[in-house]
């Protein structure tokens, strides 16, 4: 039986990405910086209106766990896609980065490949407008116990919270991922996801996870403060390990009640998309590879310093050779 340093369970989304400025998405009614989910008639006109799209694999946690792949990590990622040509080419993609792609392209149905029209401001910032399709339909079945049970560590999406079926797969994943002493835990996806469903993930991350990655407004999120101290202290208390990044501004790390407090050389980025799933990489490579928590958040930047410089949520570079001119592996 094989066994897993890493999994990851989400949406598989692929990206649309384009460059537009603030007025077009005032324009076209897009909220700047977060992830809005639409419907198909809606994605179409988005994807109509986009100059020089580029086309990519996406869906948050799947990035991490691409991410991971690519640092030699034993990863798998469960999600679903169509039998179709995106589903195919999504993958395909994983498939390269040495990740499992543990459920295969399902034939049939209406729903198509899920994806994201994306538009990246001239500040680097992303906003995401998000089509669900066949990822909304992610389910328990879609679950294989045996992969999730052989996990040293299992990574959770926020946004599978959007739908009933995928909050349960994504709870059964973590199940069984405990049953067979593996650790668990949640990257918080969206401020607006929080908002959505704050109850169900504050129970959650108190009974059932073993650590939380997320940016400053989703944590302050968590407890409706904008207080960032005061939403780590709580957050803290019904969870061992907390991890809050804040963009170019230093990463925080809490755990067992010690705390580090690690710093970020600030830059412009050229497209933001996927920063914080690249962080989550390489501190997950770091966990799962024995190191401290401040090498872990040190791994994580230079892995989001590299996402952020160019377009597209996954690394372009070849990140082993990065870590080790950092000194970090
Ligand atoms: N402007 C920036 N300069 C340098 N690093 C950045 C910048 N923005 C993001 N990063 C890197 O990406 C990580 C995640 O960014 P953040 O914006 O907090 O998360 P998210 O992408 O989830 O919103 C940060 O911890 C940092 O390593
Ligand atoms: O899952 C989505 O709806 C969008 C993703 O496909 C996208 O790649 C993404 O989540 C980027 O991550 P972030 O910029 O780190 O939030």
């Amino acid at each position: 039986m094989k066994t897993y340093q890493l999994v990851g369970i989400g949406n598989a989304v692929v990206d649309v990405i384009s460059q537009a400025d603030d007025s077009f998405l005032e324009l076209m009614g897009i909220e700047k910086g977060i992830m809005q989910l639409i419907e198909k008639d809606r994605g179409e006109v988005l994807y109509g209106a986009m100059e020089g799209r580029v086309q990519t694999p996406g869906g948050s946690v799947a990035n991490t766990i691409a991410g991971a792949g690519a640092l030699g990590l034993e990863s798998a990622f469960i999600g679903r896609v169509h039998d179709d040509a995106l589903g195919r080419f999504y993958a395909d993609a994983m498939n390269e980065d040495g990740v499992d792609f543990v459920n295969p392209p399902v034939p049939g149905g209406e729903l198509p490949t899920s994806r994201s029209m994306i538009f990246v401001s001239p500040d680097g910032e992303r906003s995401m407008n998000t089509y669900l399709g066949i990822s909304s339909e992610l389910s328990s079945k879609d679950v294989a116990s045996d992969v999730a049970g052989s996990s040293q560590i299992m990574f959770l999406e926020g946004y599978l919270f959007d739908k009933e079926k995928g909050k349960a797969a994504f709870l059964e994943a973590a199940r069984d991922c405990h049953k067979g002493g593996g650790k668990t835990g949640i990257a918080i996806s969206d401020p607006f996801c929080v908002e959505r469903h704050r109850t169900d993930f504050l129970l959650l991350i108190e009974n059932e996870l073993d650590f939380v990655i997320g940016n400053e407004a989703e944590i302050k999120s968590l407890f409706e403060t904008d207080d960032l101290e005061a939403a780590l202290a709580k957050t803290a208390e019904i969870c061992p390990l907390v991890v809050c990044t804040r963009s170019g501004d230093g990463v925080t790390v809490l755990h067992d009640g010690q705390r580090t407090d690690v710093p970020v050389e600030k830059v412009v980025p050229v497209d933001a998309t996927g920063a914080g799933d690249q962080f989550a990489a390489g501190f997950l490579y770091g966990m799962a590879t024995g190191r401290d928590y401040e090498t872990c958040a040190r791994i994580g930047n230079v892995c989001a310093r590299e996402v952020i410089s160019h377009i597209g949520p996954r690394p372009e570079a070849n990140m082993i050779e990065l870590l080790t001119v950092e000194g970090l592996l």
